[in-house]
């Protein structure tokens, strides 16, 4: 459906890390990177899981075990790829932590586990490359992976929404201090695109499939995939829009504007349900304009 609209070598020579790049969207998000010409780098705690997926992936692909909530574990890791391979041309905070909670069940370390890795663990990444970046005078591209709940907030998640707010925040206030520097950041917000952990932490039993992981309140009636949201990573750490920083794009099929404060239930009704309720409001309008004595209307 979303097809191949970029030339295949879209990223040729550009060096692209990806943080939690060895499950889920990370690791999808990899194969249309390395597709499209980059050379991909991935990190994740589980040595395992990222050799596995780098074994899984066509092209140039390495990794580094890596905590992102370890800020001189990042800062040491960068500085190996950069001996190494050569500088990063771009950077996709992508790795997560989440999980639904009653939030008064919360103890620090909970919180700390979910808000820790979105905040600190994309701010370390974006430092430990733009501080690169900047004394060698090379321009860069960060995107980080966030959520609609950078707008609406959400219950239940309030430590991961609170940590993709501060990387909303961080997108925003370093597009303008790293602008001079040919440094640009910008951030995605897709709606539900089911991945096997994420299901696992966010819809867990038969009771917890509310409106976040469902697709029939959705304006456009289904999930995103992953060519999707592959198609606009790759736009934003291109060099298409040069000029596009500081704005956070929401992928989501209308969702996030669908709220229940609107009427978009009313997709529901049918062309009987129309013709019912406008004869119902034109009867309360000329009910009010048999008491108006001749004055109102259209003038
Ligand atoms: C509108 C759009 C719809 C969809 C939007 C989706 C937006 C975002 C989605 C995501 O980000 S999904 C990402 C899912 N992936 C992951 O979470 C991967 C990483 N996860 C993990 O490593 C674990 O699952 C973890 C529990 C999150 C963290 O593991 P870690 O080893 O770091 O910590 P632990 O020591 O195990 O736990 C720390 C602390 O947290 C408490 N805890 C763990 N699970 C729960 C739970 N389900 N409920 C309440 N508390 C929990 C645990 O007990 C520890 O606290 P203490 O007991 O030590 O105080
Ligand atoms: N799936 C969805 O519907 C949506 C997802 N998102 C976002 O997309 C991104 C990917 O999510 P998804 O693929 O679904 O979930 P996954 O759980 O598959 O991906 C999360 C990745 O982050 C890694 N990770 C977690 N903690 C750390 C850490 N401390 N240091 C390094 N890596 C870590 C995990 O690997 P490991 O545990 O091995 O370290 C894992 O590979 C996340 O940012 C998520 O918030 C946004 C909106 C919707």
């Amino acid at each position: 459906m979303t097809g191949r609209p970029f030339a295949p070598d879209l990223l040729a020579g550009k060096r692209i890390l990806i943080t939690g790049g060895g499950t889920g969207l990370g690791r999808a998000v990899a194969r249309h990177l390395v597709e499209h010409g980059a050379q991909v780098h991935l990190w994740g705690r589980r040595p395992a899981v990222l050799d596995e997926a780098a074994a899984s992936l066509p092209g140039s692909v390495h990794t580094q075990v890596v905590d992102v909530r370890d800020g001189e574990r990042v800062d040491e890791a960068m500085g190996e790829l950069w001996d190494e391979h050569g500088p990063l041309t771009g950077v996709l905070n992508n790795a997560a932590a989440n999980f639904i909670a009653p939030t008064e069940s919360l103890s620090p370390r909970a919180f700390d586990a979910v808000s820790g890795t979105v905040m600190k663990g994309s701010f370390h990444t974006t430092h430990g490359a733009g501080r690169r970046w900047i004394a060698a005078r090379l321009p860069g591209s960060v995107v980080s992976t966030l959520t609609t709940w950078v707008w609406t907030g959400s219950a239940y998640v309030v430590p991961s929404a609170m940590g993709k707010a501060a990387v909303h925040a961080m997108t925003m206030s370093l597009a303008v201090e790293w602008a001079r520097h040919g440094i640009r950041l910008n951030a995605v917000a897709p709606g539900p695109i089911p991945t096997e952990y994420a299901w696992q932490m966010l819809n867990p039993t038969g009771k917890s499939g509310v409106g976040a992981t469902q697709a029939d309140q959705i304006p456009m009636g289904r999930m995103g995939t992953v060519e999707e949201l592959a198609n606009l990573t790759m736009f934003l750490l291109s060099d298409a829009c040069p000029y596009l920083t500081g704005q956070t794009i929401a992928m989501d099929g209308g969702q996030m504007l669908a709220g229940p404060g609107t009427f978009a239930g009313l997709a529901e009704m049918t062309d009987q349900d129309w013709a019912d309720a406008r004869a119902k409001s034109e009867a309360a309008t000329a009910a009010s304009k048999a008491q108006r004595g001749g004055l109102g209307g259209p003038h």
